[in-house]
């Protein structure tokens, strides 16, 4: 016999209607939620600094997870002013208890023994820590705390206030902590990962577009192609940070090499060089969690136990913000609309920009330099026309670079560039910036500060 009730016209609609608040009240948690004393309001702003508090009072209990759970289908189901609202004003809610800090800066001072330092430390920790630990419960919570970071960032600048950068920097230390390099898997994506991957691969791409399926195929199924991500056990078809990596004869001076349908492919055993050719962050919300640096390295290592004949390890990489830098020094509108002055003059002019041109804290200017000089590599080689596409033109004048990452090397490298600000740079690129000046060169008599690998060792 059917026992199914027929539902009153207009009853599927209401369920329908019913918000996630609704059902989580609804259910066991609420009951226990009203035994506490805690009655989430129908605005989702406010409710979900109710729910806050309320996992924050459930510390320790195991309805946690789940009320985690249910803030989080509250959070996501809430719009983006409303999810904002709840970050702009939950690190404030809830201060600093300066009574127990205090009490437990005199307990050190008087005890100073491991047992006084911990309740210093435990009494100092912030509550928005403690509630992102309880957050990170909920069923992919790890997941949901990154697109609740990206949420973060996404508020505009002129709203931005200190609880939101305090709430910030809690989410930062936590992933630092969670994403250290030690607990994530390093992983070969190939053509028969899952579509999900693939599809993610294609869409986070951002150095050379992939132009649909058979580009991707391309890149990851020939013999002389490979591609690695990082993965957080949490997100296992979700990559980091991945890197494409195409295996050659010779270190390619043009994309176009790499990257054409026409290319001819070759056989592992016939490569002497790795080239690394795109390597891009996935994750807005891990905005400052460095992989990359770990990422190259890994790859590496990888790739010398698998083919010990490669003798070279490389990258042919973007020089992003030399057309802009350019446009300045030669006094146009810094939308890089300068004038390209001839291949050989171009290199010159990258070469000054990329081992001179500084920006914050004396680092190089052009950010994919910064990346790569900052892991330790050497500026090797500089390309005129070598991106033909419309970005590379806008963006560096058709100019590519190699840069070598040479392991032997890499720590004096990162030496050099940290402690004297140095770049290091080989020959052919020292000799570009001996050139004399003429043309589009400021006649600032500016030395090159930059030295050879040869020159480092001496
Ligand atoms: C290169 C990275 C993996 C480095 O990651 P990090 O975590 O170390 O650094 P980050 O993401 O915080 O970036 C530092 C600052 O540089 C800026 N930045 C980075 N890449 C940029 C680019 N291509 N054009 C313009 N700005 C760029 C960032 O916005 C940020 O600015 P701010 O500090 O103001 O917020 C990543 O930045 C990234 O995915 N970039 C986009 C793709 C890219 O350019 N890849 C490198 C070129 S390919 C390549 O070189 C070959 C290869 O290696 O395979």
């Amino acid at each position: 016999m059917n026992t199914a009730r027929q539902q009153a016209p207009g009853e599927a609609a209401a369920a329908r209607r019913r918000t996630p608040l609704d059902i989580l009240m609804n259910s066991g948690l609420g009951k226990l939620l009203r035994g506490i004393g805690i009655a989430p309001r129908q605005d989702s702003g406010e409710s979900l600094l109710d729910l806050a508090d309320a996992l924050l009072s459930l510390r320790g209990r195991a309805s946690g997870p789940a009320l985690a759970s249910a803030f989080f289908d509250l959070y996501e189901a809430s719009d983006v002013a409303a999810r904002q609202e709840f970050l702009a004003k939950i690190h404030d809610r809830h201060p600093a208890d300066g009574k127990a800090i205090d009490k437990a800066i005199a307990k050190w001072q008087e005890k100073r023994d491991d047992a006084s330092a911990l309740a210093l430390n435990q009494a100092s920790e912030s509550v928005s820590r403690r509630l992102i630990n309880q957050l990170n419960l909920a069923p992919q919570g790890t997941r949901r705390l990154i697109d609740m970071r990206e949420d973060l960032l996404a508020v505009p600048k002129g709203a931005a206030t200190e609880g939101l950068a305090a709430l910030d920097r809690e989410l930062e230390c936590a992933f630092i902590a969670w994403f250290n390099a030690g607990f994530l898997e390093l992983r070969r994506i190939g053509w028969d990962s899952s579509a999900e991957l693939l599809e993610r691969i294609i869409q986070y791409e951002a150095v050379h577009q992939i132009q649909g399926w058979e580009d991707l195929r391309r890149r990851v199924e020939p013999a002389d192609r490979r591609c690695y991500g990082f993965f957080h056990p949490q997100m296992p078809e979700d990559p980091l940070i991945f890197v494409e990596v195409a295996l050659t004869a010779e270190v390619p001076g043009s994309i176009h090499a790499i990257i054409s349908e026409e290319r001819e492919g070759i056989r592992p055993s016939e490569a002497n060089c790795a080239i690394f050719y795109s390597i891009s962050n996935c994750q807005v919300g891990l905005k400052g969690i460095p992989f990359g640096n770990h990422l190259i390295k890994r790859v590496v290592g990888l790739l010398k136990k698998e083919l010990p004949h490669l003798r070279t390890f490389a990258t042919l990489s973007p020089v992003p913000g030399f057309a802009k830098w350019l446009a300045k020094e030669q006094g146009k509108d810094a939308d890089g609309s300068a004038t390209a002055p001839g291949a050989s003059d171009l290199r010159r002019l990258a070469a000054r920009y990329l081992c001179e041109a500084k920006g914050k804290g004396n680092q190089p200017l052009d950010p994919v330099a910064r990346f790569h000089l900052g892991n330790g590599a050497r500026l090797e080689a500089i390309h005129a026309n070598a991106d033909l596409s419309a970005n590379g033109q806008k963006q560096s004048h058709g100019v590519m670079v190699n840069y070598l990452y040479e392991l032997s090397d890499i720590e004096a490298n990162f030496f050099a560039l940290t402690e004297l600000g140095t770049v290091a740079a080989s020959k052919g690129v020292q000799s570009l910036l001996d050139e004399p000046e003429g043309g589009n060169r400021k006649a600032n008599g500016k030395k090159a500060k930059s030295k050879s690998k040869d020159a480092l060792a001496a």
